[in-house]
């Protein structure tokens, strides 16, 4: 049964899931795809040449991590948008300026120069045709506890090794960011209440509620 045509899902939808590290983004992705037989779009960790040097050190390596993760992304949605939609994308690129690039710069971990040289880029660059926003953003959500459980069991040293209180600012800033997130519709998920490890049925009820959202945002459009 092709569940994209069973739920009426358009077959050029863009939906990008938002969330902490470690909340299961990429996990619902890939479910998501599978489902849909949406193409994805990943960030790349294993390459990023400065990811690891900016865990062991912050104030040196933001703002070139902040370009880098710009110029991917961007990439990315220049990809989606040749392709005519039809994606899954893990994490948004809201998150880039909104969470991290303003997190760094306000607990000084980034200049201010960098940081308005770094936010007058990214204004630039979505100012573009090839920048339309996602039919829908899903957000993750869960505690505190289950987030730091799971980015222990990914295993990722870098993140091992950062301290909590990292996380814990960032598990806060996401709270208050998705309460004042506008840029299209919003689907907010308790990681307690699926599981997208075990198969597509388990994701169903995910599908049936993006179905409503997409068909009450497409009928607005008429
Ligand atoms: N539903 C789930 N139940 C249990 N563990 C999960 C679930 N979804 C994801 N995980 C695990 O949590 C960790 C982080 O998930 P991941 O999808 O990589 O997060 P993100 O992309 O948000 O950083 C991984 O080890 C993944 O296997
Ligand atoms: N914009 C970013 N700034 C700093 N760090 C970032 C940014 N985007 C992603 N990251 C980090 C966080 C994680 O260590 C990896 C991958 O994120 P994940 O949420 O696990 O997909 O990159």
């Amino acid at each position: 049964m092709n569940l994209r045509k069973k739920y009426n899902i358009p077959s050029n939808s863009v939906i990008t899931i938002a969330g902490t590290v470690g909340v299961g983004k990429s996990t619902l992705t890939n479910a998501l795809a599978d489902a849909l037989q949406f193409r994805t779009s990943f960030e790349k960790v294993d390459t990023n040449p400065y990811l690891d040097k900016f865990y062991h050190d912050f104030s040196r390596w933001s703002f070139h991590l902040q370009v880098y993760f710009l110029a991917e992304r961007f990439k990315e949605q220049k990809k989606i948008f040749e392709y005519g939609g039809g994606f899954i994308q893990d994490r948004s690129i809201y998150e880039d300026t909104g969470i991290f690039a303003r997190m760094h710069y306000e607990k000084g971990t980034m200049s201010e120069t960098d940081y308005e040289t770094y936010t007058s880029l990214f204004d630039a660059m979505v100012m573009t045709p090839y920048f339309p926003h996602p039919d829908l953003l899903i957000y993750l959500e869960g505690s505190l506890d289950d987030i730091l459980a799971r980015i222990d069991k990914r295993g990722r040293t870098m993140e091992k090794e950062t301290p909590v209180e990292y996380w814990q600012e960032m598990h806060g800033r996401y709270e208050k960011w998705i309460d004042s997130f506008s840029s299209c519709p919003v689907l907010r998920l308790n990681i307690n209440d699926y599981d997208a490890t075990e198969g597509t049925s388990a994701i169903e009820p995910i599908l049936e509620k993006v179905a409503v959202i997409l068909e009450q945002k497409n009928l607005a459009k008429r």
